[in-house]
């Protein structure tokens, strides 16, 4: 059995590697895709494969990557050995760019999206107290806050992260439990 490729999208500072994490903690099938990053190693936070953007382009040479993508200044790529993670799994959760959500809808079946959001108020106290980027890095993140998704995805879920983590994490075991096309309430689309 396969589990479906669950992507966790929203503006920086949203919450999404919080609640990654406390989702694979909560349960052991949900799986986390460590990405490959151009950002240096010590930078802290997820778990990620750091490389130089040399080693990156070598990789995409190699045709490694299911999908890659570039933002904030940096390389991003999810490994195409993504689908052994699957094999068995409840879910494999995977940070990605809004923009390569469509690309992504049309590399993995059962694709799903959790659209995590946060008011600007919140996602500023929550990259300051995070302490990752500078101040301008900071302002650089929220100007893309309000980034819409893309049209034509199947399957996208809006979970707020505003309040208890606990809180969205519930709702988003929720949405991984439910079955294939019964998971989708028209209220929780967006
Ligand atoms: N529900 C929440 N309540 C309080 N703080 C949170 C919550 N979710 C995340 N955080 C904190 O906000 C900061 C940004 O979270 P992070 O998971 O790194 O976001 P993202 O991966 O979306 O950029 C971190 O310091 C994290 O501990
Ligand atoms: O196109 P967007 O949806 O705005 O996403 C831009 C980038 O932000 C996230 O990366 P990362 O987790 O490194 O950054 P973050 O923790 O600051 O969100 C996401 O995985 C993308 O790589």
């Amino acid at each position: 059995m396969k589990g479906p490729v669950v992507a966790i999208v929203g503006p920086s500072g949203v919450g999404k590697d919080s609640v990654m994490q406390g989702l694979a903690v909560s349960d052991p099938k949900i799986r986390l895709l460590r990405r490959v990053i151009t950002r240096a190693p010590e930078a802290g936070g997820e778990d990620y494969q750091a490389v130089t953007e040399p080693e990156f382009q070598a990789l995409v040479a190699r045709d490694v990557f299911a999908l890659h993508w570039q933002a904030h200044g940096l390389h991003y790529g999810v490994p195409r050995d993504i689908e052994q993670l699957r094999d068995g799994a409840s879910a494999v959760l995977v940070n990605l760019s809004r923009a390569v959500l469509p690309a992504a809808q049309e590399v993995f079946d059962d694709f799903r999206v959790i659209s995590l959001r946060a008011s600007q108020e919140v996602l500023a106290q929550r990259l300051a107290g995070r302490g990752r980027e500078s101040a301008q890095d900071i302002r650089a993140r929220l100007t893309r806050a309000d980034l819409p998704l893309p049209e034509g995805l199947r399957q996208v879920f809006k979970v707020d992260n505003s309040g208890a983590l606990q809180d969205a994490i519930t709702a988003i075991r929720a949405i991984i439990e439910a079955p294939v096309g019964d998971a989708a309430q028209p209220e929780a689309r967006g």
